[in-house]
């Protein structure tokens, strides 16, 4: 259950009833993480600095040790090197964390590897602080190998005096039949209490915040539905392409690998009713009862595209990734329109868009508003409420004004939360860090539910059957641009009207 408090006079940033806050509470219980597909991109780029990022904070328990698991035979001393070049910070807490990493290579489909590995994990942990051996498995391997690994956790590997959690990484399946295999399989070997599934989104400290602005102030909830809003946009873009992760990405598409989930997640977060209580079961089933009203995707409402190289040869193409086939048809952009059919939003349009090697790195929530219904201002900029999750958290609501002095012009300007410059020393957690901590803490709160997971692949797949059945090709767009124009053209069909000059100030610090 998530417990805000508010939040008056100055604490400092460490002080100890912070950290009691949100320390697990089996802090001086032994913990042993294992990183399972330890030799792979995530590994590298997310976990393990993300372990080191709550080790810095002392976050996590007093006694943990991390041990690494793949099939790669990698020497200690070589992983250490390799995870310890992604890690940023102090270099005598570096070499401190680094100390409390092993590896140990083993097959995935074995019983006697994970049997062996168990033996040393037994060993370590004989080693450590005396309590409960906890044991969090964080499976950073891809889906085709999810079922083998989990039953290889479930066979050899589970805690005789503890708790053990297991955290999987999405994709959680490619459509609803596969997804519902996966949810049945796991199921078989797993409570639901004790699996994770992650969606690094909902660990981001705007989409976090987002439950707070919309309910804890009395200013937006009547503004917040069909009768002032006109449109939702929610878009993620990135300036980069598939970069060696191409063999993965083909296989999914831009569709399933960002707007199924983290776009979906915000989009109900956005959009949802107010939950009867905070707790974890009453948000989400909020969450799924918006899911259920979104009506069934059009393909006339979508836009694909596929990235070529920029003209100046600089950047390549999505073709050009060694793992992409020459003739590939998978999207790397799209844009599509969501209509949810209850009271609060019948008739508006939710544009979510999403895309890779794009002009900007940047997701946001823009809210554009209806038009002043008086005859003074008839042709003036739209009022937005801007959400930028991503890069340099803000929130900020473009608003039109008269421009100071001896004349009678309008401007449109805005009222500005950004995290930067609003908050001293500013030391926001990755997101992976509070999903890690959360499930250390046995918190569902960020997690994604397994019926929840159920709706969304609900909404997508007739839509994915479709792209795929018509061999909908995508559209080409330039590397390092706004993605094909039709995008602009189906949101300024679906009412969003686009500033005539505005740029927001806060852009030029990113
Ligand atoms: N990378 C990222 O930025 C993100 C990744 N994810 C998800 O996280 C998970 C891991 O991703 P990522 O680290 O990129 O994946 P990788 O392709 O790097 O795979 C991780 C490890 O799994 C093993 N592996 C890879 N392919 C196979 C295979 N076909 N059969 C058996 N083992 C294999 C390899 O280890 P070894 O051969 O040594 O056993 C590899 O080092 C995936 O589910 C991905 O979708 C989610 C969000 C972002
Ligand atoms: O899950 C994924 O997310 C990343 C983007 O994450 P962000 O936190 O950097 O916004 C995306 O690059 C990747 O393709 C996708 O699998």
């Amino acid at each position: 259950m998530f417990n805000y408090k508010q939040y008056s006079g100055k604490m400092p940033n460490n002080s100890m009833d912070l950290l009691n806050d949100v320390r697990p509470k089996d802090f001086t219980h032994p913990l042993m993480v294992v990183v399972l597909g330890a030799s792979g991109d995530l590994a590298k780029k997310k976990t393990y600095p993300a372990l080191f990022g709550l080790y810095c904070r002392e976050l996590l328990p007093q006694d943990t040790l991390i041990y690494g698991y793949a099939r790669s035979h990698i020497e200690l001393s070589e992983f250490r090197k390799k995870i310890g070049s992604y890690l940023k910070g102090d270099e005598n807490k570096k070499k401190a964390f680094l100390d409390l990493c092993f590896y140990h290579s083993g097959a995935y489909d074995k019983k006697e590897a994970y049997d062996e590995f168990n033996k040393i994990l037994v060993d370590a942990e004989s080693k450590m602080v005396k309590g409960s051996n906890n044991r969090l498995f964080y499976m950073a391997i891809p889906p085709s190998i999810f079922i083998d690994v989990a039953k290889g956790i479930k066979g050899s590997l589970i805690s005789s005096s503890g708790w053990s959690r297991v955290i999987v990484e999405k994709p959680f399946g490619r459509d609803l039949a596969s997804s519902r295999e996966l949810i049945s399989e796991l199921k078989k070997l797993f409570p639901e209490k004790d699996l994770f599934r992650i969606d690094h989104y909902l660990g981001k400290e705007m989409v976090q915040n987002l439950m707070v602005l919309r309910f804890a102030n009395a200013v937006f909830e009547p503004l917040w539905s069909k009768s002032h809003i006109s449109s939702i946009s929610i878009t993620f873009k990135e300036d980069i392409g598939t970069e060696g992760r191409g063999g993965y990405f083909d296989q999914f598409g831009i569709i399933r690998d960002v707007m199924q989930n983290h776009l979906l997640q915000v989009l109900s977060l956005v959009a949802m009713e107010p939950p009867v209580s905070m707790s974890a079961e009453d948000i989400t089933n909020e969450k799924v009862k918006l899911l259920r009203s979104i009506q069934p995707l059009r393909l006339d409402e979508l836009v694909l595209g596929q990235f070529v190289g920029s003209k100046d040869g600089k950047y390549p193409g999505y073709l050009d990734d060694e793992g992409v086939p020459k003739d590939s048809k998978t999207a790397t952009f799209a844009s599509q329109v969501f209509h949810v059919n209850n009271p609060r939003w019948r008739g508006i349009p939710f544009i979510l868009k999403c895309g890779k090697a794009l002009d900007q790195r940047k997701t946001e929530i823009r809210i554009q508003f209806k038009g002043p219904d008086n005859f003074l201002f008839s042709d003036v900029d739209r009022n937005e409420l801007v959400m930028r999750i991503q890069p340099g958290e803000a929130v900020y609501l473009k608003l039109l004004s008269k421009k100071p002095g001896l004349n009678n012009t309008i401007e449109q300007t805005e009222l500005d939360l950004s995290y930067r410059s609003r908050f001293e020393n500013l030391d926001l957690p990755d997101a992976y860090e509070r999903l890690i901590l959360d499930s250390i803490r046995g918190d569902h709160n960020l997690f994604v539910r397994d019926d929840e997971l159920d709706v969304a692949w609900q909404i997508f797949t007739p839509l994915l059957e479709q792209i795929e059945s018509l061999k909908v090709i995508p559209e080409k767009y330039e590397f390092g641009t706004r993605g094909p124009a039709s995008a602009d053209e189906l949101a300024q069909k679906m009412g969003y009207v686009r500033s005539k000059q505005y740029s927001w100030p806060g852009q030029s610090k990113f």
